[in-house]
């Protein structure tokens, strides 16, 4: 079979949520190509914590089993957490169906999951050697699922500031101009990590950049590529500047600003939308904007949601690939 669910942007396109039933309630989350823990708000949780979340409450399902001595620990790049209990449960995801799937239940999460009231939890999808869960480590959503779905894929079609979906077990040809292009994945690190090694400024021309590697992570908002990038990047946006007070570059919001393609397994170059990187204001006047590009220390660069919202992207557990092309 497959399954399809909407993918609904957060005020300034933050995070995107999707319904997910487990145990026959419905939870909003946050899918994420960068992990691998599947965790729920849930009534264990102090009440203040479970403030203006929906919270998943295991007297309420008649399938929920819980596996006992089991605990996960997770924190997220930027700083953020959870951890607590675990169990199975039924989990319906637009279809796409487990009866046996890792529900790991918070009994503490960090501030800024409970600010965040529209998120009842994160819906890990990248590799299963990433999961948490200890004494035994559970296996992702899409990893329970990929046996039964007519193709081992999900795919994420995030738009700006509009309704997207995410699939699971087909890919909607309808949804992206052209064909996809296919690099290949390197799972061992967990991610869905491919090569990426040149870039280009809007119509310039393409320069190398070191370790050349890239992730493909949902849940990340921003783009986090090398400085070498936003360098070349921001030299091209007049009254750019590094702010370390909003921490990272700024530039007035009236700026005109280039597009940035981004090598993807050496033979596509993906187009990342100038308009897209003008993330959002820093200021109550609307004058000096955010930049949706920023630097990250690290060589691993993180392709977040602002590269998703100019890419449909197949994830291909079947021959480890990942597939892109600009959105229809
Ligand atoms: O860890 C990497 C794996 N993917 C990235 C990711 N980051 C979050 C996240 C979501 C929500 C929040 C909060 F609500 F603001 F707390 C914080 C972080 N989800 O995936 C980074």
């Amino acid at each position: 079979g497959s399954g399809k669910v909407t993918a609904t942007p957060e005020q300034g396109d933050v995070e995107f949520l999707s319904p997910v039933i487990i145990g026959g309630q419905t939870m909003n989350m946050d899918f994420d190509s960068g992990s691998s823990d599947l965790w729920v708000f849930n009534t264990q949780l102090a009440a203040a914590s479970q403030a203006g979340h929906t919270n998943f409450d295991v007297a309420k399902s008649t399938t929920f089993k819980m596996l006992t001595g089991s605990t996960f620990t997770i924190s997220y790049g930027d700083g953020s957490g959870a951890a607590g209990n675990v169990g199975t449960d039924t989990v319906n995801i637009g279809g796409a169906t487990v009866t046996s799937q890792a529900i790991e239940l918070a009994t503490a999460v960090s501030a800024s999951f409970v600010q965040d009231t529209q998120s009842n939890g994160l819906v890990g999808l990248a590799f299963s050697k990433l999961n948490t869960v200890k004494p035994a480590q559970q296996k992702t959503f899409f990893d329970n699922a990929k046996d039964t779905l007519a193709m081992p894929v999900f795919t994420a079609d995030l738009r700006k500031a509009a309704v997207g979906a995410y699939e699971f077990g087909a890919i909607d040809s309808t949804k992206f101009n052209g064909s996809l292009s296919w690099a290949a994945v390197n799972t061992t690190s967990g991610f869905w990590q491919f090569s990426s090694q040149k870039f280009q400024v809007g119509t310039g021309t393409a320069m190398n950049v070191a370790g050349g590697q890239a992730i493909a992570d949902t849940g990340t908002t921003l783009m986090l590529v090398n400085a070498a990038v936003v360098n070349a990047y921001y030299s091209q946006v007049t009254g750019a500047v590094n702010n370390q007070t909003v921490g990272g570059v700024t530039f007035p919001c009236n700026s005109q600003l280039p597009d940035l393609s981004v090598d993807v397994g050496g033979n596509y170059m993906a187009v990342v939308r100038g308009d897209d990187i003008n993330f959002a204001p820093v200021d109550q006047a609307g004058t000096t904007c955010f930049g949706g590009v920023q630097a990250i220390a690290s060589n691993l660069q993180i392709y977040g949601d602002i590269m998703f919202k100019s890419q449909f992207v197949a994830f291909n557990n079947g021959n480890n690939s990942i597939g892109m092309a600009p959105h229809q």
